[in-house]
């Protein structure tokens, strides 16, 4: 776990350098988390000291709150219709760039945005880049309608996939569930590490109440790392570079 004084400097590097990619007129995606409001600043500075024009949609009401109130005009991804580029924080990466996210129960619209760009880079700290997925619980999005049945059928996907007896924990907010911006729960799967995250992907996703699971597979292109002395390290993934 990353001090968390030295994780902000290294994810204000990070956030500064995404914000060098970012080009006037660009149609935008706006991350969730820590890591993308600092990248929000750090953009909404750059526009008001260069004045050129951007297009905006945000992955959750905070993130479109924060960006309005620093000026940054937000329109509904409908609206912009698709996006050049998408930055995001990330809860873990991995060295192939798959990863988890959905700390901030936001995974769902990141999802929907991030795949509707054409490119989404990650902006971290170092403490996010992990050897294999999993130490991070993952996030999966359920309808509340039947959630527990939905509960038993991941716990069942979890067992063929030889992932027994982990916890699967629904997500609160003081004591009561956690509500994502789209009005469904959150279950945390306690996984420890994930073996085959391409067929664990597959499973959640054929489960009628899951919404949406935050394993990003094949969708991130590049991860700027930041360091606490200001220095990032880019890493690429191999098939798009
Ligand atoms: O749902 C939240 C998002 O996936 C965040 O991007 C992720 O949790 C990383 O957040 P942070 O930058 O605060 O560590």
């Amino acid at each position: 776990m990353t001090d968390p004084a030295i994780a902000d400097l290294s994810k204000d590097a990070a956030a500064r350098a995404a914000v060098a990619l970012v080009e006037p007129g660009m149609r935008l995606g706006l991350g969730t988390g820590s890591t993308a409001a600092i990248f929000v600043r750090r953009l909404a500075q750059r526009v008001s000291e260069e004045g050129f024009a951007l297009r905006c949609a945000a992955t959750s009401k905070a993130t479109a709150e924060l960006a309005t109130s620093l000026g940054l005009g937000v329109e509904e991804l409908d609206e912009i219709g698709w996006l050049d580029l998408t930055i995001d924080g990330a809860d873990e990466v991995d060295p192939d760039l798959n990863l988890i996210k959905g700390g901030g129960a936001a995974h769902l619209r990141e999802k929907i945005v991030a795949t509707a760009s054409e490119r989404m880079v990650v902006i971290a700290d170092q403490g996010k880049v992990v050897d294999r997925l999993g130490q991070f619980h993952l996030p999966v999005e359920v309808i509340p309608f039947g959630w527990q049945a939905t509960r038993k059928l991941i716990q069942r996907a979890l067992d063929r996939l030889d992932l027994t007896q982990r916890p699967i924990l629904l997500r609160k907010r003081g004591d009561a569930p956690l509500r994502t911006d789209e009005g469904n729960l959150i279950l945390d799967l306690a996984l420890e590490a994930i073996p085959d995250a391409e067929a664990l992907a597959a499973e959640l996703s054929s489960i009628a109440g899951v919404v949406e699971h935050g394993l990003f597979l094949n969708i991130c292109e590049l991860a700027i790392i930041g360091c606490p002395d200001g220095s990032v390290v880019e890493l690429r993934r191999e098939d798009m570079a």
